[in-house]
């Protein structure tokens, strides 16, 4: 076990060496008479042009003789003992072997189980084309109404660019020209050529561009621009980036490395799940710029010793609309409560909010607005495709999918699956069905994640089943199709997900399965939409076909499923015993890490945050008996209570109030203006009679989270008592 997880290490090395633009090659779309016969045909030639390649990998086969002989139809698959763990595809494909010599196949012909083996493409149905038809978009009466929420008074709005402008026009000094020509970037993108000069001025941005744009050389590059002319006497750090996952970390991380590869600026990531010690070791010499994912940051600023943000003069949230949600919230209070007032702030996202009471927590000072394009908008390469299902037919999704990855969509095609554990069955069964597959999401360890990714990108995978932790910002080259098992919770998950393909002026396919309960989602999406919809047809025949295949599989996958349980239970114990262990060997007792809240609250705000407790635990205690249909609903229950929170979100029109740094569209008016300027009042007499440092900070920094609990404490604020603050009654020993 212990070697298993040595094997992955390596992964955290090659950190530096992700890929993320390369070549610039096209990936051609196939033409409108392509979505019948010249598709099937193409995939049976690529199949058969791949057939060496597919399934060598790293896997080993065992003797064929020691494998006992089935007796029942169902593959006789036996838990390996404890003692000989073996990773997930090995499982997969030992279930696959046995299969094989029990259906008569010669021993010595392994190599050729590739997808064609299983799904017999000789086959009639395999052939049969999809129907591919435009989609009409309908106007019908009594659209639903936009909830109209109060917006940021911008001082300055652009949404047009210098066309011609180049980047050495933009007065780049060299090293930064030597980068990007290294990069292979000759002129900028639109967003890159309407950001630049603004951001160069230090005035504070919030900026829309639609996904693969170039947002993230768009901030970067006037970042390493003014960099180039900071003091050197004394080291600290002037830049922080935010970015809401570990993975686009490492990628923001790569691609400021590589365009300041010319220049001495240091650049120090602090993500989640990669070594603290080392990260810690790089901060003490206070490099240049951070960038890091919330919690890990956080964790930094209250146990690494002499790093703080009081010299930051750059802050940057990628994901904006995602930095500033309910998920990060608290955290993000915290970091902005620590970040030096005076700096320059700049926001960026596909999908930018442009609401008073989401921008209001980063307190921007005279905001430029540069929306290059609406909120709403996908890339111009995409072309769109929707799968209808019929209400009775919910339980064909898994054979409708398992048909696209293996009839028409056989490489670089991501699908995005709402829970992790349909992806990971998910992964199991297409696994079955031989196709070269490999999942992404927050059950996995980072080297499991990153493991994925990177093989992702080479192509050793040719099917990535994600979860949403994948769908934002991830730049990877040459993602031909997106597929949604359900419908994205909301229009903003949606624009996410397909931006995985079709980026940087390229083109790409999303495909995606919509049933009867998801059709609000659709509605928005036809509404937007700036080129022709399509809706895909799969042959009932074909989707018969795979229903049945899976069927069958479903023993072998119960049984994989259970000894991965197993496995993980005894793994489970054994961490529990070394952690044991480690505190005897140390004697650390009573040295944990430090954290804005105590481990009950945190706890408490993360079941806060968690959709539903109940629908997990039903599924949970129900898993032998759920159906197809069950899943899917399942999956379906999930997406909903999800846009059902966002949607009430959105029609309550409070304002975060965390800092006295208000704009003016901030303040409230009438009755209720009068109401809070009391309250406010009173609080700023109380806080001018105060001269105790910590009220001195405050001012400079905004109420902390200690602060604001013991306000909302002494003033018995019932919305607070509910939400945040409810067990705050007696004192915590740790913090
Ligand atoms: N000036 C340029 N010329 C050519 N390619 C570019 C240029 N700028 C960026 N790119 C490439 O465009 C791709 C998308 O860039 P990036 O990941 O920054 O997009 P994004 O707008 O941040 O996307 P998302 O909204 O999904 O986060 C990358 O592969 C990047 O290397």
């Amino acid at each position: 076990m212990a070697a298993s997880r040595e094997s992955k290490m390596p992964i955290f090395s090659d950190l530096g060496l992700i890929k993320t633009i390369e070549e610039n090659d096209d990936i051609p779309l196939s033409e409108d008479s392509s979505d019948s016969g010249d598709e099937a045909v193409s995939v049976k030639q690529r199949r058969l042009n791949r057939k060496n390649v597919l399934f060598n990998n790293s896997f080993q086969f065992e003797d064929g003789n020691t494998l006992p002989e089935p007796k029942v139809n169902v593959v006789n698959y036996k838990p390996k003992g404890l003692s000989k763990v073996s990773s997930l595809d090995d499982k997969i494909l030992e279930v696959r072997k046995q299969k094989l010599k029990k259906n008569g196949k010669l021993e010595g012909e392994e190599e050729d189980m590739s997808v064609e083996e299983d799904i017999d493409s000789s086959e009639d149905e395999d052939l049969k084309m999809d129907t591919v038809k435009e989609k009409k978009k309908k106007r019908k009466r009594g659209e639903e109404e936009e909830v109209q929420s109060e917006k940021v008074q911008f001082s300055e709005s652009i949404d047009t660019y210098d066309e011609k402008l180049t980047f050495q026009e933009m007065n780049l000094s060299r090293p930064l020209l030597k980068g990007l020509s290294s990069m292979e970037f000759v002129k900028p993108t639109p967003i890159q050529a309407a950001c630049i000069p603004i951001a160069l001025l230090g005035r504070d941005i919030c900026a829309c561009a639609v996904t693969g744009s170039g947002k993230t050389v768009a901030f970067m590059l006037p970042i390493l621009e003014r960099l180039m002319y900071r003091p050197k006497a004394t080291a600290s750090t002037r830049v922080l980036i935010l970015v809401p996952t570990r993975e686009l970390a490492v990628q923001v991380h790569t691609v400021a490395r590589k365009l300041a590869q010319h220049s001495n600026v240091d650049i120090c990531l602090a993500a989640g799940g990669l070594d603290i010690k080392s990260q810690e070791a790089m901060l003490r010499l206070g490099p240049d710029i951070v960038i890091a994912t919330p919690g890990r940051l956080i964790d930094h600023l209250h146990n690494s010793v002499n790093f703080t943000l009081n010299s930051i003069e750059i802050l940057v949230l990628d994901e904006a609309d995602r930095m500033l949600d309910e998920y990060f919230a608290e955290q993000m209070k915290e970091i902005i409560r620590l970040c030096a007032r005076q700096r320059q702030t700049m926001l960026f996202s596909a999908t930018m909010t442009e609401t008073v009471q989401e921008l209001v927590a980063v307190s921007l000072k005279d905001p430029v607005k540069v929306f290059v394009n609406q909120s709403t908008e996908v890339a111009l390469g995409l072309r769109q495709e929707f799968i209808r299902i019929r209400p009775n037919r919910e339980g064909d999704r898994e054979a409708i999918v398992a048909a696209l990855v293996s009839r028409n969509f056989c490489d670089k095609c991501i699908v995005f699956i709402q829970t992790k554990v349909q992806a990971h069955r998910m992964h199991i069964l297409l696994g079955l069905l031989g196709i070269n597959v490999g999942e992404l999401h927050g059950n996995l360890s980072q080297a499991q994640r990153l493991e994925t990714l990177k093989k992702f990108k080479e192509g050793l995978i040719d099917v990535m089943l994600a979860t949403d932790l994948a769908s934002r910002g991830l730049d990877i080259e040459g993602v031909k199709t997106v597929i949604n098992f359900t419908m994205p919770n909301t229009i903003k998950h949606y624009i996410h997900r397909v931006g995985r393909t079709a980026r940087a002026g390229k083109s790409g396919r999303s495909v995606t399965l919509v049933g009867e309960k998801e059709r609000r989602i659709l509605k928005e999406v036809v509404k937007q939409a700036k080129t022709p919809l399509k809706t895909r047809i799969i042959p009932q025949d074909v989707i018969t076909k795979f229903r049945n295949r899976i069927a069958e599989l479903e023993e072998d996958i119960k049984a994989i499923q259970s000894e991965q349980r197993e496995e993980s239970q005894m793994r489970a114990v054994e961490n529990k015993m070394q952690k044991a262990q480690n505190l005897l060997d140390s004697n650390t007792e009573g040295q944990q890490r430090g954290w804005f809240q105590s481990y009950k609250e945190r706890k408490m705000e993360k079941a806060k945050l968690r959709l539903s407790e109940r629908d997990a635990k039903e599924v949970k205690k129900t898993r032998k008996k759920l159906t197809a249909e069950d899943r899917v609903n399942f999956e379906l229950t999930k997406s909903q209570l999800y846009s059902i929170r966002a949607a009430k979100k959105s029609h309550r029109a409070k304002p975060l109030k965390i800092f006295s740094e208000q704009t003016e569209s901030d303040k409230p008016s009438g009755k209720k203006k009068k109401k809070r300027k009391q309250t406010k009042k009173l609080g700023y007499e109380e806080e001018l009679a105060d001269v105790q440092t910590s009220a001195v900070k405050k001012f400079r920094a905004g109420p902390s989270y200690k602060e604001r609990k013991e306000a909302a404490e002494k003033k018995g604020n019932k919305s607070h008592s509910k939400g945040n603050f409810k067990s705050f009654g007696r004192k915590k020993k740790n913090k």
